[in-house]
């Protein structure tokens, strides 16, 4: 017989941030950090409801990345970068819709101002200002979900603080051109990020970004909020940091639709060349330490030099003990 329930569309948790007394030591703290902490566990992704980023300031975003795209690629081209994160990345052949402008240290006006006039050399406040602005007030969120993690697993503060202050922020405006096929076209290959934490918005194109399940099963259409969410997706950095404990999101774009798609992120990275591993309270007998002391850079190297290294797997082979 065929059965005539259909089974729900699988969807993200969402995780309501928006609470004006949203702080450590508070009831509405400690439900939230749990919350975080098992989206972080069964996902390594949520949605997040953010109300700190005003609506205009994200479509400034949105503008001023359409503004660079459209800059003749020669100029894009000042800005690339011999880092793939960063700068300016397009034209790549298996990734044809695909282009990306990334402002690194986009929480330092000085360094901001350097990129922007590498496009502009006469100057472009308006995307100078999107950029740091947007930086600072999403940081909040990152700062905010990294404590709550590292809390939960009871880090000490002391610990916390310094590794809050370990990172820097990479502001990365996405282009996804739209497709006139009926079909979905790949925008970005499936691949977990090797940052630590990574906050993602969307213009007005619905759909796009997909995180896979623990499982490997199946797809979750990840649907934010245009104006109120984000996607918070965990990277590399802090599944080796928490010993395994909380996992990263495999996720990837598909595009369908002739509309563009803007997307934004803040990518918190680390900035020190300090060595990354899990504080003794992550360690324990059921817990085993699972990775050697891991250098940032060196694995984001290692990333770059073959193909299927942006997963847990790889990351294992890397670096697993
Ligand atoms: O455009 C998006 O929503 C995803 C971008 C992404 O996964 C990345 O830049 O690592
Ligand atoms: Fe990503």
């Amino acid at each position: 017989m065929v059965s005539l329930e259909t089974t729900p569309a699988l969807q993200l948790p969402v995780i309501d941030f928006t609470s004006p007394n949203l702080k450590p030591g508070t009831v509405e703290w400690d439900s939230v950090r749990g919350d975080v902490r098992r989206a972080l566990e069964e996902y390594g992704c949520f949605e997040a409801l953010f109300d700190k980023v005003p609506v205009k300031l994200r479509k400034a975003v949105f503008d001023v990345s359409e503004e660079a795209f459209q800059l003749p690629l020669e100029t894009k081209k000042r800005v690339v970068s011999k880092r793939k994160y960063r700068g300016y990345v397009g034209q790549i052949p298996s990734l044809p819709l695909f282009e990306v402008m990334g402002v690194d240290f986009a929480e330092n006006e000085d360094k901001v101002n350097e990129f922007t006039h590498k496009l502009w050399p006469q100057g472009n406040g308006s995307f100078s200002e999107a950029v740091m602005s947007f930086a600072e007030k999403v940081s909040e969120l990152d700062f905010m979900t990294r404590r709550m993690i590292m809390e939960s697993f009871g880090v000490n503060e002391n610990y916390i603080e310094k590794h809050l202050n370990s990172t820097k922020c990479l502001v990365r405006m996405m282009k996804y051109q739209g497709v006139e096929e009926t079909e979905e076209e790949l925008g970005m290959e499936a691949h977990t990020d090797r940052n630590m934490l990574t906050i993602l918005c969307q213009n007005d194109v619905k759909d796009g970004l997909e995180v896979r399940t623990s499982d490997d099963k199946q797809w979750i259409k990840a649907n934010p909020s245009q104006d109120s969410s984000f996607i918070v997706l965990g990277g590399a950095t802090l599944h080796v940091l928490l010993n395994g404990r909380v996992l990263t999101g495999v996720h990837r774009v598909m595009r369908m639709g002739t509309n563009t798609r803007f997307s934004a992120g803040l990518f918190s990275v680390p900035k020190t060349e300090d060595l990354i591993y899990a504080p003794e309270e992550l360690v324990d007998a059921e817990h085993p330490r699972l990775y050697k002391p891991f250098d940032f850079e060196a694995y984001f190297q290692f990333t770059t030099e073959g193909p299927g290294r942006r997963d847990v797997a790889a990351l294992r082979g890397y670096c697993g003990l």
